[in-house]
């Protein structure tokens, strides 16, 4: 089930939610491995990430901070490539969960391909020397220059959302001599069940050309009659941060069937089919995420059986990952600033980072885990909200939660699962300096995007 808290209503007026308040957990201080990166443990009370003590990290690089496990990263990397490569498919990172140069190499290094969509993520791959041939570009309003950029670099797969890039791709490739690689991105009409601005399988909505329309179909038999485009596949992408697998089955199942058919009609097999990302992670020990063999068996089988049935050859499968491979990989580090209790209600924690560094708990109402990140106790729970020092009174980071009561100023706290959509959509609204990202393995730390400095922000302000 999706964690995705808040349909609709109030969320943080004088309403207090029906389950108010929490059981406080059995332990205050635990780092349950369903959460937290691979090997995160407490030494002398205090959180170690990839061998590094938390406070050492805030001493080197300051707090608010990204650490990201190498190895933890690595790990799920790999699993997702070898379920996938057992089953014939491959798997493409999507970038927009976090990507850095050190990223792009990671994902390369562990056999992976690329999935960007933007011009800006692109220019990252490349400058990290990701190999453009294995490099899939998306996006529904893909610019002149971002399409120029891509055929220009030979990348492998441009996915195609709408009859406007459909025209200005031909005439960039046209121009060119050129002959892009494309996949038609097809709605299914399936409903995942995730909060409504991460679901993107539904009709109503900006991505991809509809199966019911009829809209797939003739971006389809356009692409066919292109002298310039050589139309390879199809792709769907049904929404993020899923947990059951009928969301996708449904939706392979409709776009194995859509394929069968264009056989049918147009004799044209296409050789690649793209199933998107979207599996889900846990945040919270009550998350259930699906394991990579596991999706990769399912999605394998029901595409075989529905090409099997419509005659036609099975095509190279892939899939697209971003959460899944990034996210259990982040903590975020942060320092309290001010503990207020608000009598009879909670204590308000603050912390030196908040919206701008974590807008998805703003966004969609995400549920994270935090703990006690410099030192451990046995002090009672207490009741609180993980707030940030934004300017807005729904800069919430962990909406119910339990500290321990002798928090105070100074201690450090650490946010876990954070290595997806936290950096990659971090702002600086009021003028924050956005936080570093550090790596960590093996007992050492290094910069992977260091913190931005006011210089930094005043730079771009001609005054
Ligand atoms: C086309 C596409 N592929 C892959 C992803 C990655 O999704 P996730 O990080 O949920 O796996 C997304 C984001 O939702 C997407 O829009
Ligand atoms: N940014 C979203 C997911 C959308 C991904 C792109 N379609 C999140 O944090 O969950």
């Amino acid at each position: 089930m999706s964690r995705y808290a808040h349909p609709a209503g109030p969320r943080h007026a004088d309403v207090l939610p029906e389950d108010h308040p929490p059981a406080p957990p059995e332990d205050l201080y635990a780092l349950d491995p369903r959460v937290w990166p691979g090997g995160a443990h407490r030494a002398d009370g205090e959180i170690v990430l990839g061998g590094v003590a938390a406070t050492e990290l805030a001493r080197e690089y300051g707090t608010p901070l990204f650490v990201l496990d190498e190895e933890d990263f690595r790990a799920r990397a790999r699993e997702f490539r070898e379920s996938f490569s057992a089953v014939g498919a491959d798997v493409y990172y999507a970038g927009k969960a976090l990507l850095t140069k050190a990223v792009a190499r990671w994902v390369q290094e562990e056999g992976l391909k690329l999935d960007v969509c933007s011009g800006g993520e692109l220019a990252v791959a490349l400058a990290a020397g990701f190999p453009a041939e294995d490099i899939g570009l998306h996006g529904n309003n893909k610019s002149e220059s971002e399409l120029a950029r891509a055929v220009d670099a030979g990348v492998g797969r441009i996915i195609v959302d709408s009859f406007d890039e459909i025209d200005r791709l031909e005439r960039i490739a046209a121009d060119r001599g050129a002959r892009p690689r494309v996949l038609v991105r097809v709605t299914t009409g399936v409903e995942a069940h995730t909060h409504e601005f991460v679901a993107t399988a539904h009709d109503d909505q900006k991505f991809g050309l509809a199966l019911s329309t009829g809209a797939a179909e003739r971006a389809v038999r356009r692409l066919l009659d292109s002298d310039h485009i050589d139309l390879v596949g199809l792709h769907s992408h049904i929404g993020s941060q899923i947990f059951d697998t009928a969301g996708f089955e449904v939706a392979a199942r409709r776009v194995a069937a859509f394929l069968a058919r264009i056989h049918a009609d147009t004799g044209a097999t296409l050789s690649e089919l793209d199933l998107g990302g979207g599996l889900g992670i846990a945040y919270t020990p009550a998350d259930t995420p699906l394991a990579a063999k596991d999706i990769a068996q399912s999605l394998s089988a029901i595409v075989a059986r529905e090409c099997e049935a419509g005659g036609l050859p099975v095509p190279r499968l892939s899939v697209e990952p971003g959460r899944a491979v990034a996210g259990p990989a982040g903590v975020t580090l942060y320092t309290v600033g001010t503990v207020k209790d608000v009598e009879g209600i909670r204590t308000y924690v603050s912390v030196d980072g908040g919206m701008s560094d974590n807008i998805r708990t703003a966004l969609y109402g995400a549920e994270y885990t935090c703990a006690p990140a410099s030192r451990a106790g046995s002090a009672e729970p207490m009741l609180s909200r993980l707030v940030g020092k934004h300017c807005e009174s729904g800069d919430i980071i962990v909406n119910d939660l339990h500290l321990p009561r002798d928090l105070r100023p100074g201690d450090l706290v650490a946010v876990a699962a954070t290595g997806a959509y936290c950096h990659s959509m971090a702002s600086n609204y009021n003028h924050l300096p956005r936080p570093a990202v550090v790596a960590v393995r093996g007992g050492s730390s290094r910069t992977l995007v260091r913190r931005e400095t006011e210089e930094d922000l005043l730079r771009l302000d001609r005054g």
